[in-house]
């Protein structure tokens, strides 16, 4: 019997590119013969209400058409289904699907792991009542995050780019305590980043080297350095090479309290809360077509 795929679409993904990208999709699974139902949703809150419409229609597997954001708000209803679920990348950042390994600017391509149906269990952090898909970001990073999602233009990642020039500007190292498996460390730092995949921001390696399925978290301190240092690491971030610097530490674990006073966390892109945040992890939380 065919299998039958649910289309959820966030249209707006990518400034359009979901919509762009939705009519090529459908034909490629329909061409392999699946079943393809198309979900449209209208709103932020549609993509939850429909990824559980869909759970409870006995569909075999999702295929979601979006970015970070879209990923984040299905994931929060289809970790621990057991549903699979294919990512079409169509968001501008995409941190999720890079993490997993699907291809970022091929639909079809995309579309093909789908059809392929293999699929594999990957870790999902988790924070405030949530499930983080990529990293959780606290200090400089989450500064730049904020600006950058103010501002409306550029349209594409050169926003990370302008907001970091701003952000630096002012910015000061700022003191944290970090508990990991209940180990304290109290240190002042750039950057306190945690979760489960390598990438955040559109391909920076700030977890370079994370395992999304070892069941554990990763976390990168950038600790106090020059305003030019840090500028300097920005390149390497994209390659993953900053985590040979002296002042860059990684740790990994299953718990993470991140402590800072007036520090406000993101995480998939978007507001987690202020800090303090305990973050933890789902092991195989979410099973993907990969
Ligand atoms: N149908 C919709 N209409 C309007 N907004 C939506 C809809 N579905 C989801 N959203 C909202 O759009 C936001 C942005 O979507 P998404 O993150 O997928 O794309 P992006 O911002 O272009 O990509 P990325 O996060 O990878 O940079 C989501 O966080 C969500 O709140």
């Amino acid at each position: 019997m065919s299998r039958r795929i649910a289309l959820v679409v966030n249209p707006t993904s990518g400034r359009g590119l979901g919509a762009r990208v939705t009519p090529i999709v459908q034909a490629r699974l329909e061409a392999a013969g699946l079943i393809v139902d198309e979900y449209a949703t209208t709103c932020a809150e549609d993509v939850g209400r429909i990824s559980a419409q869909v759970i409870a229609s006995g569909a075999d597997g999702v295929a979601l058409i979006g970015g970070d954001g879209t990923v984040h708000l299905g994931a929060q209803v289809l970790a621990k289904s057991g549903m699979p679920f294919g990512v079409i990348p169509a968001g501008t950042g995409n941190d999720f699907a890079r993490g997993i390994g699907v291809p970022l600017k091929d639909p079809k391509a995309a579309a093909d792991l789908i059809v392929r149906g293999q699929t594999r269990a990957v870790d999902l952090a988790t924070a405030q009542d949530e499930f983080i898909t990529t990293v959780i970001a606290g200090g400089f990073d989450s500064l730049v995050n904020k600006r950058a999602n103010e501002m409306t233009w550029p349209k594409g990642n050169s926003r990370y780019t302008l907001a970091t020039l701003a952000e630096l500007r002012t910015f000061k190292p700022i003191s944290y305590v970090v508990t990991v498996d209940g180990e304290v460390l109290e240190t002042d730092a750039m950057l306190v980043a945690v979760g489960t995949g390598p990438t955040y921001g559109g391909g920076l390696q700030i977890l370079a080297g994370a395992e999304i399925d070892d069941g554990l978290l990763d976390v990168t301190i950038i600790k106090p350095v020059s305003r030019l240092t840090l500028l300097q690491m920005f390149p390497k971030l994209s390659k993953g090479t900053h985590l040979g610097h002296p002042m860059v530490h990684t740790l990994r674990g299953r718990s993470v309290r991140l402590e800072s006073a007036g520090v406000t966390a993101y995480a998939d892109g978007e507001i987690l809360g202020p800090l303090p945040v305990d973050i933890g992890i789902a092991p195989g939380a979410l099973t993907v077509y990969a």
